[in-house]
C-alpha cells in the first residue's frame, strides 16, 4: 500500500468526489457558486450529473462584484449557460467597496455574506465551490511568500461553516487542466478572465512561479501532499490546544476568562493558539487577529493592564485574563431582532420590526439602575446586545434590564473548533 495515494485526477474520479459531497449535504437544497471560470463551471456540471434523476434541488449564484466593466455581461452569460442546463441561477450584486482597505478581501468577504444570506433565504444548506488543486498550490507559495506557520500553509479545507451556511470544495483534489479537458469533451463552455494573464495578480505570478519549480519535481499534486501532511500536524496541535483550553479557558456568558498563569506552563504555540480561539470567539472574526500582536500579548504576560486587539478587550487582574468585546467595535452595529447579532448573540422576546438589536453603551446602560448586581463588567456590559425602538432603551437583558427578553450565544466557545 502507497502511503502517499496519488489522487485519481480524471473527470470521473471528480464526478465521484462531487457526488459525496452532494450524498453528506443530506436530501435539502445545493447551489453552486459559479463564478463563470472553468472551474466552477464544471462544477455545476458535474452536480448536475450527480443530481440527475434524484428531484433534488440545485441552484446556482453568481455575485457581481461590479470592479469590471464585463462583470454584469459575464453574470448574464453565467445566467444562460444555467437556464440552458435547467438551473435556476441568481446574480447578486455587490456595491460596498468604499475605496479604502484591502479591495480583494473586502470583495472576497462580501461575496461569502451576499452568497449565505441568498442561501438561507432559499433553504440552501450547502452551497459548492469550485477550488482546485492549483488554487491550493498557488495559495501555498502566496503564503510562503507571508511568512505563514503550520495554519497558512496546511491548504483550505474540503468542508466548513461561514455565515450559518455549510460550503463544501470537492475539486480540491483536481487539476484545473482535468476539468477544461472534462468541459471540451462535454462540449460546454466557460469564461476565460483576462486577469488570470494580468502580472499584477500575486495569483498569476504565483502560478508563473509554480512552473518554474517543476525541475525541482515540485508541482500541484506534490504541494498538495506536503499541504496534507501539514493539516495533520496542525489537527494535532489544534485537538492539544483544545483540551488545554477546556482546563484553563472559562466563558462567562459573551466573556472569556483565561487562567493565565496556569496557560504560561505551557508551549508558546499552544498558548498562542488557545488565545487566538478566543479572541475570534469574543469578536466572531473570520480572521485570526496578526501573528506579531498576538506574540506580543503574550510575551506581555504577567504584568496587570489591558489592551486591545481585533475588537477585544484584554484586561489583566492577578492570574486571570479576562477577554470581552470591545464596545467601539459594535457601536455602530444595529439588526433586527430576530437575526444573530455581532455573529453570536440571539435574543428572545416579543419579536417586532419597529424594534432593532444595538449594543447598550452609555446611553443605554444608563437606564439599567440594577447592573451592578448583574456581576458583569461596566466595560463588557456597553458592548452587550440590548432592545432598542429607535434611540429608546427597551431592554438590556445582560444588564439586569431583561423587560421580557433574554440573550443567549449561539455557540459556546468550548463547542467551537479550535482552529482558524
Ligand atoms: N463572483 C463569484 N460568484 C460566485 N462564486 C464565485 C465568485 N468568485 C469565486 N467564486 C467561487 O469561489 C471559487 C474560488 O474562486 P477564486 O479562487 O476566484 O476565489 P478566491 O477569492 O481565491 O476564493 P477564497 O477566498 O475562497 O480562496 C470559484 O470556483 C467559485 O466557486
Amino acid at each position: 500500500m502507497s502511503l502517499n495515494p496519488k489522487p485519481d485526477d480524471s473527470a470521473a474520479a471528480a464526478q465521484a468526489a462531487v457526488s459525496t459531497s452532494i450524498d453528506q449535504a443530506g436530501d435539502g437544497a445545493v447551489a453552486v457558486a459559479v463564478s463563470g471560470g472553468g472551474d466552477s463551471l464544471a462544477l455545476l456540471h458535474l452536480a448536475c450529473r450527480a443530481l440527475a434523476g434524484t428531484g433534488r434541488p440545485l441552484r446556482a449564484v453568481t455575485v457581481d462584484h461590479g470592479l469590471r466593466a464585463e462583470s454584469a455581461a459575464e453574470a448574464a452569460r453565467v445566467s444562460r449557460l444555467c437556464q440552458a442546463l435547467g438551473v435556476p441561477h441568481a446574480t447578486l450584486a455587490w456595491d460596498g467597496w468604499t475605496g479604502r482597505g484591502n479591495l480583494q478581501a473586502q470583495a472576497r468577504a462580501a461575496r461569502y455574506q451576499l452568497m449565505a444570506d441568498w442561501a438561507l433565504e432559499q433553504g440552501i444548506g450547502m452551497v459548492l465551490l469550485g477550488h482546485t488543486r492549483d488554487d491550493q498550490a498557488e495559495t501555498f507559495l502566496m503564503r510562503l511568500g507571508r511568512t505563514a506557520g503550520v495554519d497558512g500553509l496546511s491548504g483550505m479545507v474540503a468542508r466548513f461553516q461561514r455565515n450559518g451556511v455549510t460550503w463544501c470544495r470537492p475539486l480540491l483534489e483536481f487539476d484545473r487542466a482535468t476539468l477544461r479537458a472534462f468541459l471540451r469533451d462535454i462540449g460546454a463552455d466557460w469564461i476565460e478572465d483576462p486577469s488570470n494573464d494580468d502580472r499584477r495578480f500575486e495569483r498569476v505570478r504565483a502560478r508563473a512561479s509554480l512552473e518554474a519549480l517543476a525541475p525541482l519535481g515540485i508541482d500541484a499534486a506534490i504541494l498538495s501532499r506536503v499541504m496534507q501532511q501539514i493539516s495533520q500536524a496542525r489537527e494535532a496541535l489544534d485537538a492539544c490546544a483544545a483540551a488545554l483550553a477546556r482546563d484553563l479557558v472559562r466563558q462567562e456568558q459573551g466573556d472569556l476568562v483565561l487562567d493565565w498563569a496556569g496557560l504560561a506552563a505551557h508551549p508558546l504555540e499552544l498558548r498562542r493558539r488557545v488565545l487566538v480561539a478566543a479572541l475570534m470567539w469574543v469578536a466572531s472574526a473570520a480572521y485570526p487577529p496578526r501573528r506579531e500582536d498576538v506574540l506580543s500579548l503574550l510575551s506581555d504576560g504577567g504584568a496587570d493592564g489591558q489592551h486591545t486587539v481585533l475588537g477585544c478587550v484584554l484586561r489583566q487582574k492577578g492570574h486571570a485574563l479576562r477577554i470581552f468585546r470591545e464596545f467601539n467595535a459594535v457601536r455602530d452595529l444595529r439588526g433586527p431582532t430576530d437575526r444573530v447579532w455581532d455573529g453570536r448573540w440571539r435574543l428572545d422576546g416579543p419579536h417586532d420590526p419597529a424594534l432593532s438589536i444595538a449594543a447598550l453603551g452609555e446611553a443605554g446602560l444608563r437606564f439599567c439602575p440594577d447592573w451592578r448586581e448583574t456581576g458583569h463588567l461596566r466595560a463588557a456590559l456597553l458592548a452587550s446586545p440590548a432592545i432598542w425602538r429607535g434611540d429608546t432603551l427597551v431592554a438590556a437583558p445582560l444588564a439586569g434590564s431583561g423587560q421580557g427578553w433574554s440573550a443567549r450565544i449561539v455557540a459556546d466557545f468550548h463547542d467551537r473548533a479550535l482552529s482558524h
